[in-house]
C-alpha cells in the first residue's frame, strides 16, 4: 500500500522526478500567462472595477453566439425583478392593514384580489425563471464553442516558429480551459445581471421602508465576498504555477497510453518505469492542493463569522428602529422579509461575481492568446504572387533560430528553376531541412532574401506563395481519417476530384494498396478507430508521395521522402520525381542517398550550415570535394569502388 506523503516529502519526490526526466525543477514563471490581477492580489474593489467590462465582454460574446437568445434572457430577468418588487410591496400593503389592530373579516376579505395577484405574480415570476436558465444553459455551449474555434482560428495561422516558442506554447495551452471558463461566463453574468436586478428591487423596497437598512444589507455580505475573492486568486495562482507541470504530466500520460511507441515501452519496461514518475510528479500538485484547500476553508470560516456577527447585529439595529418607533410593525415585518430575501440574493451576487472574475482570470488568458496569436500571425499581405514558378533566388541567406547564438544555414546562395530538381546534401545537422523551410517560405531569414519570380517572399503573401509548393518532409502526418482523405487534404479545394485522387494514387502506386483495405479509400488509416487499419512505413510513404502529387504544385520540396521504401520503390520514387521535373515542375530534394542525388541538375552540399559545394552531380564527383568523398564512402559500403564518370 502507498505511503500518503506530506507536502513537503511530495514536492520533493515530484522534483526528483521532473530533474531525471526533464532535466531540472521547472521553472514556475508564468510566461507571458502572467496575470495582472492575480499577481497584485485580487482585491474586491478592483474586481468591482472590472466588473463593468467584464460583463460587457461577456455580453459581447453571447450576442455573436446567439443575440435572439441572449434578448430573451435580458427580458425575462427584468420581468422577474419587476415581479419581485411587486411582491414585497403588496404584501407591506396586507400586513399594514393586518397591523391595523382590527382583523375584522372586511380587512380579510379586501386582502384577497392582493393575495391572488401576488400568487400570479410568483407564477410569472417562476415561468420567466424557467425561461432565462433555459437560455442561459443554450447560450454557454454557444459561446464556449466560439471561444474555442476564435482560438483555433488565430493559431492555426501563426507563424511556425512560433509554435516552436515555449512560450506561446505555454500561453496556448493555458487558454484552453479559457474557452471553457467563457462558456460558464455566461451563467454567471447572467446571475449577476439577473442578482442585481432583483436586488435594485429589494434595495428599493428597504429605502422606502428605512434608509438604514441597505448598508446594513452590505455589512452582511461583504466579508462572506472578501473570503470568495481571497480563495480565486489562490486558485488562480495555482492554476498557473502548475502550467508547466501539467503539460510535462499530460506528455507522460500520453506516452503511456498512445499506439505510437507502445511496443518499445513493453520491451524496454519504461511503462512501470513512466507510471512511477507520474505519480511522483502529481503528488507534487496533490499535496499543493491540499494545502490550497484547507487555506479557503479555513478564509470561508473567517468570512462566516463575520458575515453572522454582522446579521446579529442587522436585527438588533432593525428591533431597536422597531422600539424606539422608528418604524412600524408592518414595515418591520416587510424589511425583515426583503432582509432575508436581499441577503441570500446579496450573497448570491458576490459568488457570481467571484465565480464570474475567477473564470475571467482564464478567460484573459484565452483573450490574451487570441491576441498574441494575432500579432505572431502569418500576413496575408504584402505583394501578390501571381502567375506560374518561373525562378527562385536564394541569395545569401542566413537564419538562427531564436534564442540560439550560431545560425543554422548562413551565407546559402542558390537557385532553383522550372524542370529541375535540386538536391540538398550533407551530414546530419548541416541545415538542410532548415534551408528547405526557409524556401518554402515558413521560415523568414534574418539575413539575406528569397526572390520567388523575383519578389523578396519577407515582402510578398506568403499563403499565395504556399498555393504554388507542396511538401513532403521527413515527419509527414498520418492522419486518422480515412484513405481518401489523406491524400486529397494537400489540396481541399478540389478534394472531389476523382480524377486528380486516380492520377495521385497511380502515382505513388498504391491501386494494390486501396483494392485490399476493408473499405476501400473510404478506409480509416487508425487502427484506435473502429474499423481502422493500419499501414506499414513504406505504405505511409507512398500516401505522403500521393499526397504531394494530388497538390500538383510548381515546387515539390521533398525531405527524405524515401527512407522507409524498400530498394526498388525507392529507385521507383526517385525515377517518379525526376519525371515530375521533367513534366515542368521543379523538386527540391533533400536526401543521404547520394546515387539519387546524381539525376539532380544542381547538388548543393551542406556543412554546418554553409554551402561547401555546389554544381552539377558529374561536375562534383569529377573534382575532389565532400559530395565526392561522401558518394565514395556510399558506393564503398556497396562494393562500388569506381566512380560513374
Ligand atoms: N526548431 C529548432 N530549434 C532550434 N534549433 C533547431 C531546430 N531545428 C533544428 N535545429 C538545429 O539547427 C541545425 C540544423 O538542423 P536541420 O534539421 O536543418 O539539419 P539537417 O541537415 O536537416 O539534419 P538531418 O539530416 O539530421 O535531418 C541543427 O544544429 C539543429 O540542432
Amino acid at each position: 500500500m502507498h505511503r500518503i506523503l506530506d507536502g513537503a516529502e511530495a514536492e520533493e519526490v515530484g522534483a526528483r522526478s521532473e530533474k531525471e526526466l526533464f532535466g531540472g525543477r521547472l521553472r514556475t514563471s508564468h510566461g507571458m500567462t502572467r496575470h495582472e490581477g492575480a499577481a497584485q492580489g485580487a482585491r474586491f474593489f478592483m474586481m468591482l472595477r472590472q466588473l463593468p467590462a467584464l460583463l460587457r465582454r461577456t455580453v459581447q460574446l453571447g450576442w455573436r453566439a446567439d443575440r435572439k437568445t441572449l434578448m430573451v434572457f435580458f427580458v425575462a430577468e427584468v420581468g422577474q425583478g419587476a415581479a419581485a418588487t411587486y411582491v414585497l410591496l403588496s404584501i407591506n400593503t396586507i400586513l399594514a392593514s393586518l397591523f391595523m389592530g382590527s382583523t375584522t373579516w372586511e380587512h380579510a376579505r379586501s386582502s384577497a384580489p392582493s393575495l391572488l395577484y401576488i400568487g400570479s405574480a410568483s407564477t410569472v415570476s417562476a415561468f420567466l425563471r424557467a425561461i432565462s436558465t433555459g437560455a442561459t444553459n443554450r447560450l454557454g455551449p454557444k459561446v464556449e464553442k466560439l471561444a474555442a474555434t476564435d482560438l483555433l482560428r488565430r493559431v492555426v495561422r501563426v507563424e511556425l516558429t512560433s509554435l516552436e516558442d515555449p512560450d506561446f506554447r505555454t500561453l496556448v495551452d493555458s487558454a484552453q480551459p479559457g474557452t471553457i471558463s467563457a462558456g460558464r461566463m455566461i451563467g454567471h453574468s447572467a446571475a449577476i445581471i439577473g442578482g442585481a436586478v432583483s436586488l435594485l428591487a429589494m434595495g428599493g423596497v428597504l429605502a422606502i421602508l428605512h434608509p438604514v437598512l441597505l448598508p446594513l444589507l452590505l455589512f452582511v455580505v461583504i466579508p462572506k465576498g472578501w473570503g470568495a475573492v481571497r480563495n480565486a486568486r489562490r486558485s488562480y495562482q495555482f492554476m498557473q504555477s502548475r502550467v508547466e507541470h501539467i503539460r510535462q504530466q499530460q506528455a507522460l500520460g500520453r506516452l503511456l497510453t498512445e499506439q505510437h511507441g507502445a511496443a518499445e515501452l513493453r520491451v524496454h519496461g519504461a511503462g512501470a518505469y513512466l507510471l512511477a514518475h507520474y505519480e511522483s510528479m502529481a503528488a507534487g500538485g496533490e499535496a499543493e492542493q491540499s494545502r490550497i484547500s484547507r487555506n479557503a476553508t479555513l478564509t470561508e470560516l473567517v468570512a462566516s463569522a463575520v458575515s453572522g456577527v454582522s446579521t446579529v447585529a442587522a436585527y438588533a439595529i432593525l428591533a431597536a428602529l422597531l422600539a424606539t418607533q422608528h418604524m412600524a410593525m408592518a414595515g418591520a415585518a416587510t424589511a425583515l422579509l426583503a432582509m432575508r430575501i436581499g441577503t441570500s440574493g446579496l450573497q448570491r451576487l458576490v459568488m457570481s461575481i467571484n465565480q464570474l472574475y475567477e473564470q475571467a482570470l482564464f478567460f484573459n488568458d484565452w483573450r490574451r492568446a487570441c491576441n498574441e496569436a494575432e500579432l505572431r500571425a502569418m500576413t496575408t499581405e504584402g505583394k501578390s504572387i501571381t502567375g506560374p514558378f518561373r525562378a527562385m533566388e536564394v541569395r545569401r541567406v542566413s537564419y538562427w533560430y531564436p534564442g540560439t547564438k550560431v545560425p543554422a544555414v548562413r551565407d546559402v546562395s542558390l537557385s532553383v528553376r522550372p524542370g529541375e530538381v535540386v538536391a540538398l546534401v550533407g551530414e546530419n545537422g548541416s541545415g538542410k531541412s532548415t534551408l528547405a523551410k526557409i524556401m518554402a517560405g515558413l521560415y523568414v531569414a534574418q539575413a539575406g532574401s528569397v526572390y520567388w519570380n523575383g519578389i523578396d517572399i519577407a515582402r510578398a503573401n506568403r499563403h499565395e506563395m504556399f498555393q504554388h509548393i507542396a511538401l513532403l518532409t521527413q515527419d509527414f502526418k498520418h492522419y486518422p481519417f480515412t484513405a481518401r482523405s489523406n491524400i486529397t487534404i494537400s489540396d481541399t479545394r478540389k478534394s472531389d476530384d476523382v480524377n486528380a485522387l486516380k492520377d495521385a494514387v497511380s502515382y505513388a502506386d498504391l491501386e494494390c494498396l486501396f483494392n485490399s483495405l476493408a473499405h476501400g479509400w473510404d478506409t480509416v488509416l487508425d487502427r484506435t478507430f473502429r474499423g481502422g487499419q493500419e499501414l506499414s512505413g513504406g505504405q505511409w510513404q507512398r500516401i505522403a508521395l500521393a499526397r504531394a502529387h494530388f497538390r500538383d504544385a510548381d515546387l515539390v520540396i521533398c525531405d527524405e521522402p524515401t527512407s522507409s521504401l524498400d530498394p526498388k520503390s525507392e529507385i521507383q520514387a526517385f525515377e517518379k520525381l525526376r519525371a515530375l521535373a521533367d513534366s515542368g515542375k521543379s523538386v527540391l530534394l533533400i536526401t543521404h542517398r547520394l546515387a539519387s542525388a546524381r539525376h539532380a541538375e544542381q547538388v548543393v552540399v551542406l556543412a554546418k550550415g554553409r554551402v561547401v559545394d555546389i554544381g552539377a552531380p558529374e561536375e562534383l564527383l569529377g573534382r575532389p570535394g565532400t559530395f565526392r568523398d561522401l558518394y565514395m564512402m556510399q558506393a564503398a559500403e556497396f562494393g562500388q569502388a569506381d566512380l560513374p564518370l
